[in-house]
């Protein structure tokens, strides 16, 4: 399929690259951009071929967050009637294979929310990230007061929410909102790194896993370890449970069959 503003490729290794591709507008997410994106993983979760999706922008912005200027003249009742970020936005966010967001540049409001949807955030030295739409007459709305106080804690997410500041690559690493911080021009070879390894595993298990990871975010403890260990008894029903001890146990690779 044809798309105007991502560019989705399929690479080798059971990884596809989604490249937010709006450079004139620093990769501002429109409604047109966020469309093609739910459609983009539509198609990646029925594809076979595909494991694991790397989500990453230009390396002045990974998007500067949602189009202020296609949003601006918006009504209350425009934004209720559409149900406006929630449809297309959060597909990222129910996609069932790991995501990774490699982030250089800008990630602003809904570029910051964008990359807090996907299941980890590798971040380029020159990333910043911030929820700005304070100082634009408004407050995040895909998910910025929510996720980023359950990443940093909510002092320091109410400060970046309530001032606009933004935090560079050193300061969300050590905050815990992204998971390593890596030379600009190393990024996207290094999330397809990354992507590839999780990809060399049995599907099942990755999407297992990330759905357990997930579930930890929804509910409090002690039925989240019970979710836990039912999905962990339920791995012992599949081939590659199987494969992947006796594999260990005969010294030799194994070879998953994603059943
Ligand atoms: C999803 C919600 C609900 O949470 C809401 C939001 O996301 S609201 C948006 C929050 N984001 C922002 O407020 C950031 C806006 N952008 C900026 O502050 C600056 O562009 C910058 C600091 C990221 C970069 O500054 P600079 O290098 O000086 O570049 P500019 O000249 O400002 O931008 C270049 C070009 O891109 C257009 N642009 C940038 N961001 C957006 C945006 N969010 N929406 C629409 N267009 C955007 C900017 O207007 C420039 O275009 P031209 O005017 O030159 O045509």
């Amino acid at each position: 399929m044809e798309y105007q503003n991502i560019i989705v490729e399929k690479k080798i290794n059971k990884v596809a690259l989604i490249t937010l591709n709006r450079p004139q507008a620093l990769n501002a997410l429109s409604p047109e951009l966020t469309l093609e994106l739910a459609t983009a993983l539509g198609q990646l979760e029925e594809d076979d071929e595909v494991a694991v999706v790397v989500l990453t922008g230009s390396e002045k912005a990974f998007a500067a967050g949602a189009d202020i200027k296609a949003m601006k003249d918006m009504t209350y009742m425009d934004m209720f009637k559409a149900d406006f970020i929630t449809k297309t936005w959060e597909s990222i966010a129910h996609f069932r294979k790991p995501t990774i967001a490699a982030v250089a540049g800008y990630a602003l409001g809904g570029g910051c929310e964008l990359a807090m949807m996907c299941d980890m955030i590798l971040a380029a030295d020159n990333a910043k990230f911030g929820q700005p739409e304070i100082t634009i007459g408004t407050i995040p709305g895909a998910g910025g007061t929510q996720r980023l106080t359950r990443f940093i804690g909510k002092s320091k997410a109410m400060e970046m929410v309530l001032t606009g500041r933004m935090m560079d690559a050193v300061e969300a690493e050590r905050s815990g909102l992204v998971s390593r911080v890596i030379p600009v021009a190393d990024l996207l070879a290094e999330a397809i790194k990354t992507a590839e390894k999780i990809a060399s595993f049995s599907l099942p298990m990755i999407m297992m896993a990330k759905e357990a990871v997930n579930y930890a975010y929804e509910v409090p403890l002690a039925e989240g370890i019970h979710y836990e260990r039912r999905m962990f008894h339920s791995t012992f029903g599949t081939l590659d449970q199987i494969e992947g001890m006796n594999a260990f146990a005969e010294k030799r690779k194994p070879v998953f069959k994603n059943k």
